[in-house]
């Protein structure tokens, strides 16, 4: 026999789940019956790929076994098997960076902690919720010896060579104080009723059955063995057949969530391609979602056979917060990832599934707008990523998306914006930015507002790529308000004239400017959207803006281009005249960088040199007190 020890990760899991954090130690069961029917799954696939397997006797089964007097249930499965190495990696380790992330967000507050552990799931270890010691033997398919792996679940494990005749995996779970209540058959055919109803493959329940023997006028107990679970893959079968209920607890069973759902869409289609998709959209943001290894949530099966949960080209990555499954007539049994990649039936599975899940999502914001706002809450940001990847999609995926604005509290669409538009509005105009109390104060949002312009606020860090890219919606130009060139919307003609006369005023002013800023700016002009600030910075149409450079230089890119800024000065504006009169001093100049590091300091963008500026601000104070 041989000792080995838990890596940390596991050590600090299982020390949370032995204090019970979980608030429903049912589960275990869940996980465990999940794990056995991933196993027969894989075991099913190789048989019928596989030469060496394809003669394998195998009828896949899952069977639990309850000693109520001894306080112990076995759960066995003639899946594909474990061998010592695969029990030692996969029983001793914590592989999957979800739970490592998952671990890490731990604040040590129990409550918090526990919300976090039932949107997880903990898989195998939670059945140290209701067992002090667990023991699994394991013959891994193709292979001749067996082997029995041991666990209190504190600190470690121990391997020896064991006995089984067939390949699969035998868990022997000896219940704890917390765990007697599930030595009881009616107790385990609810839970597994409840969340293991509809896996593909039957689940018997041993047990003492009481009978009454009305001949000798008392109860009976026979041992019994019965098949406790529906067993169909519930996808295949017709909506009219099916509940809610149905629908939340196949979403529960295929991703371990305990929430419901927000919505699901279940679509059969039948002509020149056959398959089915029930696609679920979770309540809450999967915790990966920002994570490049993200786990994938839609499992590809062939015939109802479970082909494969790791393929992430079963949808757009913008879509990756989706569970659920795709189940092809047409794909090949043994289709590997690399046909998965190019493969024509793929292709058309994934683009109308794309165009169902967004029609389906327009449908709910238009009909249940309110659900709809749950959704938007947590997903407004992935469908952004979808707009910058899906141009078939751009169209759809603009009227999804909702907006922070100047107009309205809350989120809006670009259809309601649209609607608000004024008479004659040639454009609808947004500002960028990571931050949303900087971004309403800008000084480069005066002018709206004095003509009464709504303007949308984009506060996400993704907003300025993505946008930048999108020129139009429904014919209406997008115009981002920090950048260089004006819309005709700003100026009537008139006003354009007054522009043009006091540009020729304030032009020794400018000059000056240029001359004191010297290569901090790349020009110096008059501003047509300024109100009450005396000046703001703008970018060129096809430049990024400063935040946006600070925010590539913050993610590590290197060989940023240097880019200068326009600075725009208000001509109506008190200090701008009283500059505009004063001879070229030392406080002119003081006060032509003030105008400038203020703009900065507007849209966010720190000093390159605070120290000097603090130098000047003070000089010019001194001189007003
Ligand atoms: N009955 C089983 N037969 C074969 N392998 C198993 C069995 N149970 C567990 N395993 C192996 O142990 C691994 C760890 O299981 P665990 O339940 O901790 O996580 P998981 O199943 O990978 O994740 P999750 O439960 O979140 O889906 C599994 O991925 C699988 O490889």
């Amino acid at each position: 026999m041989s000792k080995r020890e838990f890596q940390t990760e596991v050590s600090q899991l299982l020390q949370l789940i032995i204090h019970s954090l979980y608030s429903h130690p049912e589960i275990f069961l869940r996980e465990l019956i999940s794990n056995s029917s991933d196993a027969l799954d894989k075991l099913r696939y190789l048989t019928l790929t596989d030469e060496t397997f394809k003669s394998f006797p195998f009828t896949p089964r899952i069977d639990l076994e309850l000693d109520e007097e001894n306080k112990t249930l076995t759960l066995a499965d003639n899946g594909i098997g474990m061998n010592e190495e695969d029990l030692v990696s996969h029983l001793g380790t914590i592989a999957r960076s979800g739970t490592k992330n998952f671990l890490s967000q731990l604040s040590g507050d129990a409550k918090k902690d526990s919300n976090l552990i039932g949107q997880f799931g903990v898989g195998f270890y939670s059945a140290f919720m209701v067992a002090d010691k667990i023991e699994v033997v394991s013959r891994k398919a193709g292979e001749d010896k067996a082997w029995r792996w041991i666990s209190d679940g504190k600190t470690g494990f121990d391997i020896s060579p064991a006995e089984r005749d067939t390949a699969g995996t035998t868990i022997l779970l000896h219940f704890n104080e917390e765990g007697k209540v599930y030595a009881n058959s009616w107790r385990l055919q609810e839970v597994v009723k409840k969340y293991s109803n509809h896996i593909a493959f039957p689940i018997f329940l041993t047990y003492d059955k009481s009978e009454w023997n009305a001949e000798e006028k008392k109860s009976e107990k026979t041992r019994t063995t019965e098949q406790v679970n529906a067993a169909s893959a519930l996808w295949r079968r017709s909506k009219s057949e099916l509940t809610d209920e149905d629908y939340k607890e196949l979403y529960k069973s295929i991703t371990g969530e305990s929430q419901d759902p927000l919505f699901w869409f279940h679509t059969k289609a039948e002509g020149s391609l056959e398959y089915t998709t029930l696609f679920y959209i979770p309540a809450k943001a999967p915790l990966d979602l920002y994570q490049a290894e993200y786990k994938v949530g839609v499992k590809l099966y062939v015939k109802r056979v479970f082909i494969m949960d790791d393929a992430k080209e079963l949808l757009p990555q913008y879509l990756r917060f989706v569970r659920g499954i795709i189940d092809s007539e047409d794909l090949p049994l043994n289709v590997s990832r690399e046909i998965l990649q190019q493969n024509r039936i793929l292709t058309t599975i994934r683009t109308a599934s794309v165009k169902k899940i967004l029609t389906e999502l327009k449908n709910i914001a238009t009909n249940q707008p309110e659900k709809y706002l749950e959704f938007i809450t947590e997903y407004n940001r992935p469908l952004k990523e979808g707009l910058h990847n899906d141009y078939a999609n751009r169209e759809t995926l603009l009227d999804l998306i909702r907006f922070k604005s100047t107009k309205v509290e809350g989120l809006t669409s670009l259809a309601d914006v649209k609607s608000r538009m004024k008479d004659g509005q040639k454009s609808i105009y947004y500002i960028t930015g990571g931050n949303e109390g900087l971004l309403r104060t800008s000084p480069l949002l005066e002018i709206y507002k004095k003509k009464d312009l709504e303007v949308l606020i984009l506060d996400d860090d993704i907003d300025e790529i993505v946008f930048s890219g999108v020129d139009k919606y429904e014919e209406i130009d997008l115009k981002a308000v920090n950048k260089a060139s004006t819309s005709e919307d700003l100026k009537d003609d008139a006003e354009a004239e007054q522009t043009a006369d006091k540009t020729k005023e304030l032009q020794p002013l400018l000059d000056k400017l240029k001359a004191t800023l010297g290569d901090q700016v790349k020009d110096v002009r008059a501003s047509v959207r300024l109100a009450d600030s005396p000046s703001c910075i703008v970018s060129d149409e096809e430049e990024p803006s400063l935040q946006m450079l600070q925010m590539l230089r913050a993610m590590g890119q290197k060989d940023i281009p240097a880019v200068k800024p326009t600075l725009e000065i208000n001509p109506d504006h008190e200090i701008v005249k009283k500059l505009l009169a004063r001879s070229d001093d030392s406080v002119a100049q003081d006060a032509a960088w003030l105008l400038f590091d203020q703009a900065l300091l507007m849209e966010g963008v720190p000093l390159k040199d605070p120290g000097t500026f603090v130098q000047r601000l003070n000089r010019v104070l001194n001189l007003s007190i």
